[in-house]
């Protein structure tokens, strides 16, 4: 059986979703950072946040509004920026997503208002 109801907030979340993937494109925050292969990551990062984490919220129906979905994005790239240092791949890497997923973001709201 279908598990998830799809309904058209849901839908556009997954759509949204898929674009932030998109621009992912070492799949650096498509999972939970792996503990055994960063052990101090908890030390620095208290709410942990990854897409494959975001993907369970939208098929929970844990998202409200797209600004709580754009909170949990924004949680990804806070945790990054904080953990990695400025000058490293990751924090370069964050500061990109950052940029593109703001785009995204906006024009998701365009889309939205037009739905209404
Ligand atoms: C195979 C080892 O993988 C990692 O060390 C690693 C893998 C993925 C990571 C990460 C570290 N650190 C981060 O801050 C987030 C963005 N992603």
């Amino acid at each position: 059986a279908l598990e998830v109801q799809l309904t058209p907030f849901n839908i556009l979340l997954r759509a949204v979703l898929s674009q932030l993937q998109d621009k992912d494109q070492y799949s650096i925050y498509a999972q939970p950072v792996n503990i055994k292969e960063v052990p101090d990551y908890l030390d620095h990062v208290k709410n942990p946040m990854d897409f494959s984490t975001m993907r369970k919220r939208i098929d929970a129906h844990e998202y409200g509004s797209l600004d709580d979905f754009e909170a949990d994005f924004n949680l990804i790239i806070f945790n990054c920026m904080k953990y990695n240092a400025k000058d490293s791949f990751f924090h370069k890497a964050a500061q990109r997503m950052q940029d593109h997923g703001g785009a995204i973001l906006r024009r998701a709201r365009r889309e939205a208002e037009k739905i209404g």
